[in-house]
């Protein structure tokens, strides 16, 4: 009996973790996301651009968000029957469309495989996580799901990365952030992390200068070594 087992084995628990945003990462949502967006401040009479959803709204927490399209702060009991409104109009729109992003399954089971931990870091508000992660089904691949009712402060602030972490138990510099939102990249990096970017909302030449050690396109031939080589060796 050894313990020198070779660290590219399945079934070897590597000394890394990966940490996944959900929207724009296990999903690829944000037509869906910017639909609702639209359609909710036009009833509300503060119609906001695609543009200004991309630079003030994307991948942050709701009362960010709706703070910025109401231009004041929002008390927390509006905020829950705002948030609600938003995000029902979301689930109508993506409920018929809601897959995987591409290769993602894949690239799961193969972290699986490996005990490579991994958990969910979302500013989405819970109903939507129950939506995605249950709706697919996601929720077993994953050993935590933090998401913004359990946070103090939004992305790009590194909290939600680094309660990940911590419900992991992984060191931050050893684990690796999945993000698509320039406000998730700058979370993960504000943790100490390494980043991979998806570029299914901003172009590959938008993410080129965000500090991500990598970009792809979705998850179609990612490996859990490729990923595991952008970390520093132990
Ligand atoms: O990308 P994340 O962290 O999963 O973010 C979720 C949030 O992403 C925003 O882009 C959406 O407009 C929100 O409504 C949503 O809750």
């Amino acid at each position: 009996m050894t313990n020198s087992q070779p660290a590219d084995q399945p079934g070897t628990a590597l000394s890394w973790a990966a940490l996944f945003d959900m929207d724009g990462v296990l999903v690829d949502n944000t037509d869906f996301h910017i639909n609702a967006w639209l359609q909710f401040s036009q009833h509300h009479g503060r119609p906001i651009t695609k543009a200004q959803y991309v630079d003030n709204i994307n991948g942050r927490v709701s009362a960010d968000a709706m703070a910025y399209v109401f231009q004041r702060p929002i008390p927390p009991g509006e905020l829950i029957v705002l948030t609600e409104e938003k995000e029902a109009i979301y689930r109508e729109l993506y409920r018929k469309h809601l897959q995987p992003t591409t290769g993602l399954t894949t690239f799961l089971q193969e972290l699986k495989a490996r005990n490579i931990p991994m958990a969910v870091g979302t500013s989405a508000p819970m109903s939507n996580v129950t939506f995605t992660l249950d709706g697919l089904p996601l929720r077993p691949y994953f050993t935590a799901v933090v998401d913004a009712s359990m946070v103090h402060r939004g992305k790009p602030d590194p909290e939600i990365y680094l309660l990940a972490a911590g419900r992991v138990g992984v060191a931050p510099n050893r684990c690796v952030v999945f993000e698509d939102a320039f406000a998730g990249i700058e979370a993960g990096l504000r943790a100490g992390m390494k980043v991979v970017a998806l570029a299914t909302t901003h172009t590959r030449a938008e993410l080129a200068d965000t500090g991500a050690a990598l970009i792809i396109d979705n998850f179609a031939g990612l490996t859990a070594a490729a990923v595991e080589n952008l970390l520093t060796p132990v």
